[in-house]
């Protein structure tokens, strides 16, 4: 049931619910403000020192201040869950910001404009907004296999031992994960293998669509904006560890904002906040020294930038599987299919800057924002 007050503030719509928790649409009644206040639902995981620990990492967030970065005015408990509240973003999720046609943009891409009928969003093949995928999610709806993940752990525990990063206590600290996080995140592996794969002028049809010049050009501006505000949460110590286009919004002026920091964590903090034993982050989107328990760094981020970019090159995901696990195994034991392979239209420049950032060795990657920034306005 909607709560109709949740602290100073007055809730008046459900925007969506994401992994874990339930973002409102709400009212500051002593500042008459509109904001965006996201209540988490931890459930039976989050006893109450971990969501006194989660607040205390939010608290930290209000002090961020970045054009780029969603800001975060406040933080509060509700019915012992922690809240957070934000500055509310009409607009829309990089995704379908990019999905906008050419006759759209004449108009701003807000939240407003997109419910009146003169706008097309067509989403982009590969969609993670889980509520309009065309995609069999079934598999996922299940708890994911821990002890399968485990073994995959053990499996690669040589060459993690071989990475300079790792350490025993990030190793204690991996085995507590269950990896229980965002199972509606999937879809089939190859477009072969389902039933309704599209033809082949569909699916040339598609790669000019994500081809169109004004598209790719809104995705190097937005993606620039990604990495100033990666650069700047970084210089700030913190990871983000579940960047993915739905945590990317676009606003009616066009600027980028970086959502959703519940899973960022301090980089001093090396056992981390788990939310009490999950995996957190979308596992599309993590790099392999997060499958593999060890500490992150921003490269992290820039591996997950990696899999957003090309995915939003070529409609499909670098790595693509039907369970988790097998998931993990190629992300950590096999290479992203060649972009320009899967489009060859694609831009070579941005292709180029994918496969770096999809490297498995965080040491073979962009090392910062930065250097991601510098090799995208190349
Ligand atoms: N500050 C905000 N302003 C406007 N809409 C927001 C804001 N924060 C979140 N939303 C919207 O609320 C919905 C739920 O967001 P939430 O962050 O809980 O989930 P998510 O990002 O979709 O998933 P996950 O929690 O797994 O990352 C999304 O549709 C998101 O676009």
């Amino acid at each position: 049931m909607l709560p109709t007050v949740i602290g100073p503030y007055r809730v008046l719509e459900t925007l969506g619910s994401g992994g874990i928790g339930t973002v409102y649409r709400a009212l500051d009644g002593r500042s008459n403000e509109l904001v965006a206040l996201k209540l988490l639902s931890g459930g039976p995981t989050m006893d109450s020192r971990a969501a006194k620990r989660l607040l205390r990492e939010f608290e930290t967030l209000v002090d961020l201040s970045h054009p780029n970065v969603v800001k975060v005015y406040d933080t509060g408990f509700f019915k012992n869950s922690p809240y957070l509240v934000m500055e509310l973003i009409e607009g829309l999720t990089l995704r379908d910001y990019l999905a906008l046609q050419g006759s759209d943009m004449a108009s701003p891409p807000s939240g407003a404009h997109l419910a009146s009928a003169d706008v097309s969003v067509s989403r982009d093949p590969g969609s993670d907004d889980s509520g309009c995928l065309p995609f069999n999610l079934s598999a996922f709806a299940e708890e994911a296999p821990s002890e399968e993940l485990a073994a995959l752990r053990r499996s690669h525990s040589d060459a993690a031992a071989r990475r300079p990063v790792a350490t025993k206590s990030s190793w204690e600290d991996s085995n507590s994960y269950s990896s229980d996080a965002d199972p509606l995140d999937f879809e089939p592996p190859d477009e072969e293998d389902s039933g309704d794969a599209p033809g082949k002028s569909e699916k040339v049809q598609r790669l000019e669509e994500l081809n169109r010049p004004e598209r790719v050009g809104r995705l190097k501006d937005s993606l620039l904006q990604v990495c100033e505000a990666l650069a700047y949460i970084h210089a700030h110590g913190l990871v983000h560890r579940d960047l993915k286009p739905s945590n990317i919004m676009v606003d009616e002026d066009r600027q980028v904002r970086l959502m959703d920091f519940g899973l960022a964590k301090f980089l001093a903090d090396d056992a981390g906040m788990t939310l009490e034993g999950r995996l957190v982050g979308t596992f599309r989107y993590m790099p392999p020294e997060q499958i593999l328990g060890e500490p992150l760094d921003g490269r992290a981020d820039l591996y997950s930038l990696g899999v957003v970019l090309y995915e939003l090159l070529t409609g499909r995901p670098p790595f693509d599987a039907r369970t988790p696990v097998n998931l993990w195994h190629k992300v950590l034991e096999t290479e992203p299919p060649p972009l320009l392979a899967l489009n060859q239209r694609g831009d070579p420049q941005l292709a180029r800057v994918a496969h770096r950032l999809l490297r498995k060795e965080p040491d073979d990657r962009y090392q910062t924002a930065e250097e991601v920034y510098e090799a995208l306005s190349e």
